[in-house]
């Protein structure tokens, strides 16, 4: 509520026909297809890239990992190989060491020290060491003698033709046919010997060949090896210059390598993933290599790195080769699976993707709708709260207005925009309100009444307040103030408790307010021993006053004598109207009857001067009866009762007077009180019934209607007639219960009587003027008719002229809704009364019964039959068909059918009879064809 109301314009995801674009449920359905795909497929293609770059980056992360690694291998190869190499040329100058220590030294000494070194196990690449020594020129016949002599009886050196200065070869070890086949050669003869000798010489370091075929393998074939020399000298091992080197050059150690066994055992067989290949030139320079320790690589491979390897003063190159073959890393495996497992993780986390995405979307969805739904409630409620015709207002924790709707500002009397934002602790009008909005925002609820102005500056009125805490999770939010102008319904209420009490009319105390005032007046009495008197007042003829002048000017009349009541009495009394033409007075304080007929005879007097109503002057009598408390009676209904009595008995005296009930008085009451009892018992208990009394044809006898009348057969008083029970049933409203009785029983016989005698004539049913007044008497007649299957023209109602003429208006609209029903309608007594004709053309009457007093004053001669006749013609112009009472002699019939009176009904034809009777006269006539003659000897039920 004190949200503004929502606009649908601010919202931008309102799925609104107008938002531009296509319909709700095609962007709805864009929207489920474009993200909950794109975003997987996006997800799987990114992942997929991200998977293959790792893939690559562990490849190169791989590689150089394996190049470190290979890297490291080879420096670890190439430095046991060069550490052989030096191993090797130790051996040589071991070997040079021992040569010249010892430079007469015996060959078989020599072969000891070789065979010493074991050199298959430590040495394998030397295939033997060999000395070879330095002969002058021209001395190479003391070298052949004395190699000779120390048991080398073939020894020569060879080859023949050689130069000046030669280096022969005199020892050998082991000593073994390959070896010994060198023997006493000159290596100097040998290009290739002969600079490494001299390279030896020159340097005194170990000095090597280029790959040579070594001679014991020329007839093997190629098998790659080269040759190290060791210098020796004489005297100094290492002459310091290179003059006194060459001049104490003394001879060589040679030791031919052989460079396969030199190699092996280097590459780890169990890792053959690193060949090498030995150059003893630049590797681009060389046709192929000393050495390859692997088979020709068709492929380029992975990693190749060349080592420099200095042998013997020569530098030889050493290339090392990453092989493929067979070469399986530790980790190669891991860039694919990176790649599988990535792609995997990519597929899976594009459908998980698309499933969030899904779920999202929809719960997006949903989200919309129940915020649409949300903002409907939203503006229903601001809806309601706008056009409740309550007012309704939101105080805030602080007091403050935090919104009203147009029904408070409205009952407040004030524009809305200037209340919100105020305090309303200094607002409200009544300091009860403001406690009470105190109270709420103290968590109190709390309803007040206040006739204040609502707010102050505001109109004033009479307001309904309550004051409503409304709290969330136990503290307050704010307090809902509704309010409501009850100053209408007030006004109403008072207005209701009015007319309650006091009679519109006059505006004096009616019935309800004067008993009261009666009790009250009781309860002094009581108190203090004082009399009280009641004064029943009737107007004399005012019925032919209101008939003849018209209601309004009754009313006046009415409202004129209620005024001189009221000024001729003390402040103490009470003048009230029980309605009619009826008038109580209450006298309090009464000390001796006296005083009450003090104040009847003021009353008398009061009225005693003409009225002026509607420029007309006339007298209005009353007829008063007075009663006494306690004399006559202790409560207000027996004083009123009394006082009836009293007042009727003044009437019969001859109006214009009043009377005190008399003991006498007060029996008769009594009687009539008994009688109301017991009528009310019969009621109860069926002690009522109908008898029926026939209505003939004037002329032909036949048999036109039947009239029901109500009879009551009393326990002990036997048959009890109408004429002594109606009035009771009248006064006390039995007679409405009876009338129901009457009406039903009637209906009921009607049809016995159709099923069984096919009756087609109507039968006539009395209803009382308290019965027409009820206003029921239509749907009751309605309801006892379909309850018996009638169609309504078998009854007829017979209601009495002074019953009409209380109200014509009322009365044509009672009798046109039985009329609409199809009922008959008789005029019973007619020409009694008000001969007021002018009413007769408006109703809906089908019969007028002509007044038996009539009929018998026919034949008494105590009038003419100027009544009967001016009747009859008045029905026949009228179209209405007329019937006559009470017809008892042959004499009154002929004198109804001289007036050319249609019906007549009298003990000459039948007294009212029981249905059993009816039943038999019925049989009769059906049995016997009409006309039908009066009977000798009348029927009767009394
Ligand atoms: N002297 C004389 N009298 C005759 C003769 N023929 C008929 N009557 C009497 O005249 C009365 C005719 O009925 P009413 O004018 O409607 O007058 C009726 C009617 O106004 C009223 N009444 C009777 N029954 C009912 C009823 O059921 N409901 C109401 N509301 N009133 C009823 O009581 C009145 C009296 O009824 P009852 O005592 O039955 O008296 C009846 C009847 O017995 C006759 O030749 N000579």
């Amino acid at each position: 509520m004190p949200e503004p109301a929502a606009d649908p314009k601010a919202d931008p995801v309102a799925d609104s026909p107008s938002a531009s674009g296509p319909n709700p449920t095609a962007r709805r359905f864009l929207r489920n297809l474009h993200v909950p795909v794109a975003v997987p497929l996006l997800a799987l293609i990114v992942g997929a890239s991200l998977s293959l770059l790792a893939m690559l980056q562990s490849e190169r992360l791989l590689g150089r990992e394996e190049a470190h690694r290979f890297s490291a291998r080879v420096e670890e190869i190439h430095g046991q190989l060069a550490d052989r190499i030096k191993v090797y040329e130790q051996v040589a100058r071991s070997a040079a060491s021992l040569a010249m220590t010892f430079p007469d030294l015996h060959w078989t000494q020599w072969s000891r020290f070789v065979e010493a070194l074991d050199m298959p196990q430590r040495y394998p690449g030397i295939i033997s060491i060999a000395y070879a020594r330095a002969v002058a020129a021209g001395r190479s016949g003391d070298l052949v003698a004395s190699m000779r002599a120390s048991g080398l009886t073939a020894f020569r050196i060879w080859p023949e033709h050689a130069g000046a200065d030669r280096v022969v070869n005199i020892f050998t070890a082991p000593v073994n046919e390959a070896n010994v086949r060198a023997i006493g050669f000159d290596l100097m003869s040998e290009a290739v010997r002969r600079s490494a000798v001299e390279r030896a010489r020159d340097s005194g370091e170990p000095a090597a060949t280029r790959a040579i075929t070594l001679k014991i393998d020329e007839a093997a074939g190629a098998r790659p090896a080269f040759i190290l020399f060791q210098a020796t000298y004489r005297g100094d091992p290492l002459p310091p210059s290179l003059e006194a080197r060459r001049a104490s050059f003394t001879g060589v150690v040679l030791t031919p390598v052989r460079i396969g066994p030199l190699v092996d055992g280097l590459i780890d067989s169990q890792r053959p993933d690193t060949g090498l290949e030995i150059y003893d030139v630049p590797p681009a320079e060389a046709e192929f290599p000393l050495y390859r320790s692997h088979r020709l690589l068709e492929t380029a491979p992975a990693i190749s790195l060349d080592r420099e390897l200095p042998v013997g003063g020569r530098i030889w190159t050493v290339r090392y080769d990453n092989l493929p073959d067979g070469v399986i890393t530790a980790h190669d495996w891991v860039p694919g699976a990176l790649l599988a497992v990535g792609i995997a993780l990519s597929i899976a986390l594009s459908l998980v993707l698309r499933m969030v995405l899904v779920i999202h979307s929809r719960a997006v969805e949903l989200a919309g709708e129940m915020t649409a739904s949300l903002r409907l409630q939203e503006a229903e409620r601001q809806q309601l709260f706008t056009q409740a015709p309550l007012g309704i207002a939101l105080v805030g924790t602080d007091g403050l207005v935090m919104d009203c709707n147009p029904a408070f500002a409205s009952a407040a009397g004030l524009p809305r925009q200037g209340l919100l934002g105020t305090d309303a602790r200094l607002r409200f009008g009544d300091q009860a309100s403001v406690f009470a909005l105190e109270a709420a925002l103290h968590g109190e609820s709390g309803k007040l009444e206040s006739d204040q102005p609502l707010l102050l500056g505001g109109r004033r009125s009479h307001f309904s307040l309550h004051f409503q805490p409304v709290t969330a999770g136990g503290a307050l939010k704010f307090v809902l103030a509704f309010a409501e102008d009850i100053g209408e319904k007030r006004r109403a209420e008072q207005h209701i408790q009015y007319l309650a009490h006091f009679d519109a009319l006059t505006g004096l105390p009616n019935r309800v307010l004067l008993y009261d005032r009666i009790a009250q007046a009781l309860r002094e009495g009581r108190r203090d021993g004082s009399k009280v008197a009641v004064l029943f007042i009737d107007l004399d003829r005012f019925k032919v006053i209101n008939d003849s002048l018209g209601h309004s000017f009754g009313d006046e009349v009415l409202r004129s004598v209620a005024r001189r009541l009221q000024a001729g009495l003390r402040e103490s009394d009470t003048v009230g109207r029980l309605g009619g033409d009826e008038f109580l007075i209450v006298v309090r304080r009464v000390a001796e009857p006296l005083d009450a007929a003090r104040v009847a005879e003021k009353v008398v007097a009061h009225l005693a001067s003409p009225f002026a109503v509607g420029g007309q002057n006339f007298v209005v009598t009353p007829s008063i009866g007075i009663s006494l408390y306690p004399d006559d009676a202790d409560d207000p209904e027996g004083l009123i009762r009394c006082a009836d009595i009293a007042m009727y008995h003044a009437k019969e005296q001859g109006r214009n007077g009043f009377r005190f009930v008399t003991k006498e008085m007060g029996a008769k009451s009594r009687e009539r009180m008994d009688l109301e009892g017991a009528l009310r018992q019969a009621i109860r208990e069926g002690e009522l019934f109908l008898v029926y009394q026939p209505q003939v044809d004037t002329l032909t006898g036949r048999m036109v209607g039947l009239e029901a009348l109500v009879r009551w057969r009393h326990p002990e008083e036997g048959l009890i007639l109408p004429g002594r029970f109606l009035p009771v049933a009248e006064e006390t409203g039995l007679v409405l219960a009876m009338g129901d009785w009457v009406l039903f029983e009637a209906c009921a016989q009607i049809r016995r009587w159709r099923q069984r005698f096919d009756l087609s004539i109507p039968v006539a049913v009395n209803v009382s003027g308290a019965q027409f007044r009820d206003g029921q008497l239509p749907v009751k007649v309605a309801r006892a008719l379909d309850a018996n299957g009638l169609s309504g023209c078998e009854l007829e109602i017979e209601v009495t002229e002074s019953t009409l003429i209380d109200d014509v208006e009322s009365a044509a609209a009672t009798l046109a809704a039985l009329k609409q029903r199809g009922v008959l309608i008789a005029l019973d007594d007619f020409g009694t009364g008000y001969s007021s004709l002018s009413y007769l053309h408006r109703l809906p009457i089908d019969k007028l019964k002509i007044d038996r007093s009539f009929i018998h004053d026919l034949s008494t001669g105590a009038s003419d039959a100027s009544v009967p006749r001016a009747i009859v013609g008045l029905g026949r112009s009228l179209g209405l068909s007329v019937i006559a009472e009470g017809v008892e002699t042959q004499e009154q019939l002929q004198l109804l059918r001289d007036l050319a009176c249609e019906s007549y009904q009298g003990f000459l034809f039948s007294r009212p009879i029981p249905a059993e009777e009816i039943e038999r006269l019925l049989e009769t006539l059906t049995a016997v064809q009409p006309p039908m003659q009066p009977p000798v000897q009348p029927v009767s039920a009394e």
